[in-house]
């Protein structure tokens, strides 16, 4: 039962009202439209936009599109047709009864008219059943692609700006444009029934008749609408039914294995029972079927009256004038009421949608539009004439902060350092510091908020955004695995040579993925994550049938490990690497699920294939990098607070010194329990050549640990 809250102390009018129905607290959105019509005027100023949407599904299948119009137009009238050849059976029927003559031609001819009608009716509904999919198809595939287009070329800045947008899709303009025609369609179709019903009424007040029969539906327009026809969010606000929903989650299989190695379920039974009962009565059955209860049958006698006002009138006609009416017309307009009424709820309910619909239209075409954020300058990349095989870069002064970042700190603030062509850089800091940051930065997926970047002497911006990320190659854990064949995951690196199979196996070779992609099934032609396109229709969803296991086994995910993924992610950015034209190379920290084997070859592997191109690397693990860097640079809290080689940096005793220090000791911390203090020191000093994080045995080794 619906029970309207109000605050005490908050006199501020809010822009919803507040109910409590059972558990759920429910609120409404009161309609902010101040200005009487409004909504018309607002659809009105649409209708260009409307315009431009009509005539570009017109051009995409103008023959269809008129077939589409005239079925729909014609199922607006089909029902007054069939109505009326209805009427003249059954008007003649009746005069043969009440005459008891017989007109057996006219009853033959009626007959037939009717016969025909339907025949024409149901095969033009058949061939509106088979058109409409053809045109729905063209016009979802066609905004698919429109849409696809924009969103693959916006910058990550725009694309991140417009998630808001992520609702729109192309099913949306076809939904827009099938109701909004469907409105048209019974509009149309009221007139036809209004025509009908005034003539079959054969009276002055035929306009009277048919103010009856769509008054039902007025009224429940403005005095019972439903709660799903409103603008609402619901919650629960209950505790103990919180609770309950909560317990009940835990049979979910994400928790499955704590609630097993837990034994929690005893615990669980236990509390599931106490929260039902302190939930007792309360209901929590759905909102919108609570929103509709009464607490008296007033309204609904109230409702079946009004309803039932037709048949009051001809009540009241057979009355007044007995000669005007027969039964068969009594029975035709109590059909025609009821179908007149039916129509007219529904084009009530579709034209509260239709201003949704312009919205959804308006928004569609703003998401095509492309406005990137990230300009595009107008140098080529590289530049004409351009020797070196690596990326110069000078960062100055460089700041920035994400977009619509809601912290008080910069992600990077006055950040300056060069890297000379060909340098191999390790950008090292704690969590947060930054390092991923300058690597997006310098692969132009964001724009700096105030410094300069110089890429071979030239502002960055000035550059062809294609050409610096054709020169670019970036491998870090925000690169995925895609729904498409381990050729195309790894080809993809260079599309170029996408039908190269010896390139690709070599690339996985580098990448270390070739030894388990090979005893795959179906090897390179494996797509391990297909799109799933199958579901099962059964009510209780075939268990027991045959059908089950072949279901089950559709579209099946081929499951890899995270360190695999990873041998497949970097094969790619070797296939990139192998389309020798790259000149930056940024790794960072791609080797999480990586055994210290594969992570030390990963990296060696890398290095030999870097010749004369620049590489900057972002790790949290100082060993094996670290000793090869041309430069490491240091970073702490957005800035960078060191650079230089490891030796220089380890003699400044600073922050790197720091890091460097609290990672070694853990290692050696063990191995030296039975060493004295000297030897650990020295050893320290030695553990950057070794390969410690990789190579714990050896160090246990020569610490005589072993
Ligand atoms: N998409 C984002 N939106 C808003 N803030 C972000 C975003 N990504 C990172 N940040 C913030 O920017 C700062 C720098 O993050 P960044 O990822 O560059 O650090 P990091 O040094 O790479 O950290 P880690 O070592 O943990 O990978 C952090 O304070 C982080 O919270």
């Amino acid at each position: 039962m619906e029970k309207e809250i109000k605050s005490e102390t908050d006199k501020t009018p809010q822009p919803y009202k507040v109910l409590q129905l059972g558990v759920w607290r429910v609120l409404i959105a009161k309609s902010i439209t101040k200005v009487p019509g409004q909504y018309w005027k607002d659809s009105f100023y649409s209708l260009p936009l409307l315009r431009l949407f009509v005539t570009d599904i017109y051009q995409l299948a103008p023959y269809l599109f008129c077939l589409f119009i005239f079925t729909r137009l014609w199922s607006g009238i089909k029902t007054s047709i069939l109505l009326v050849a209805s009427n003249r059976l059954l008007a003649i029927v009746e005069a043969a009864l009440t005459s008891g003559h017989t007109d057996i031609n006219a009853i033959l001819n009626a007959t037939l008219t009717h016969l025909c009608y339907m025949v024409i009716v149901y095969t033009m509904e058949w061939w509106a059943d088979h058109l409409r999919p053809r045109l729905q198809h063209k016009v979802i595939y066609h905004f698919e692609e429109l849409l696809l287009r924009a969103i693959l070329v916006k910058d990550l800045p725009t694309y991140q700006e417009n998630t808001s947008n992520s609702g729109i899709s192309a099913d949306s303009a076809w939904t827009a444009f099938r109701e909004i025609i469907d409105v048209f369609a019974e509009i149309f179709s009221i007139a036809a029934q209004l025509v009908m019903i005034v003539q079959l009424s054969r009276s002055n007040y035929g306009p009277i008749f048919a103010a009856f029969c769509i008054a039902k539906p007025v009224l429940n327009l403005f005095l019972h609408e439903l709660l799903w026809s409103k603008t609402y969010i619901v919650h629960s606000n209950n505790d103990h039914h919180i609770r309950l929903r909560a317990l009940h989650d835990l049979s979910k299989e994400q928790y499955k294995q704590g609630v097993i190695s837990g034994d929690l379920a005893g615990y669980i039974i236990k509390e599931y029972a106490k929260a039902r009962k302190a939930l007792g009565d309360i209901s929590d059955d759905w909102p919108e079927y609570q929103y509709n209860l009464r607490s008296t049958p007033a309204w609904d006698i109230f409702s079946g009256f009004i309803s039932d006002l037709p048949m009051i009138y001809y009540a009241a006609t057979a009355i007044l004038c007995p000669s005007k009416f027969s039964v068969s017309s009594i029975a035709i307009l109590q059909q025609s009421s009821t179908s007149l009424r039916y129509t007219f709820s529904k084009i009530l309910l579709h034209s509260k949608d239709i201003q949704k619909h312009l919205r959804s239209i308006a928004n569609l075409y703003e998401a095509l539009k492309v406005s990137n954020q990230i300009g595009n300058g107008d140098l080529p990349y590289p530049a004409e004439g351009c020797c070196n095989d690596g990326m110069s870069l000078i960062i100055r002064n460089l700041s920035f902060q994400y977009p619509g970042s809601k912290s008080t700190r910069n992600a990077l603030t006055d950040v300056s350092f060069s890297v000379k062509s060909g340098q191999l850089v390790v950008i090292v800091g704690t969590n947060g510091s930054g390092k991923s940051t300058v690597v997006k930065i310098l692969n132009r997926l964001y724009n700096p908020t105030s410094g300069e970047i110089l890429v071979d002497g030239q502002p960055m911006s000035s550059y062809q955004t294609s050409g610096l990320r054709q020169a670019t190659a970036d491998l870090s854990q925000d690169h995925h695995l895609y729904p498409l064949s381990i050729r195309e995951n790894i080809g993809l690196g260079h599309t170029h040579s996408l039908s190269d199979i010896d390139l690709i196996t070599k690339s996985a070779d580098l990448g270390g993925a070739l030894d388990f992609v090979t005893k795959l099934e179906q090897g390179f032609d494996t797509t391990l994550r297909p799109v799933r396109t199958a579901y099962m229709g059964h009510a209780n969803k075939g268990i027991g049938h045959p059908l089950k296991s072949i279901f089950d086994n559709l579209e099946k995910r081929i499951d890899i490990s995270g360190g695999e993924k990873q041998r497949l992610v970097a094969s790619r950015l070797f296939m990139r690497l192998l389309s020798n034209k790259i000149k930056l190379v940024t790794v960072d920290e791609p080797s999480s699920a990586l055994d210290p084997q594969a992570e030390l070859e990963l990296f060696q592997r890398l290095r030999d294939a870097k010749g004369g191109r620049t590489m900057i690397f972002v790790t949290h693990r100082f060993g094996h990098l670290t000793k090869h860097a041309d430069q490491i640079i240091c970073m702490k809290n957005g800035t960078v607070s060191e650079t230089g080689t490891h030796k220089e940096l380890m003699s400044k005793d600073g922050e790197y010194a720091k890091l460097f220090n609290i990672q070694a000791e853990s290692f050696l911390s063990e191995a030296s329990k039975n060493v004295d203090e000297s030897e650990v020191e020295e050893l320290q000093a030695e553990v950057s050549y070794l390969e410690y994080y990789i190579n714990i045995p050896l160090i246990q080794l020569l610490l005589g640990y072993q």
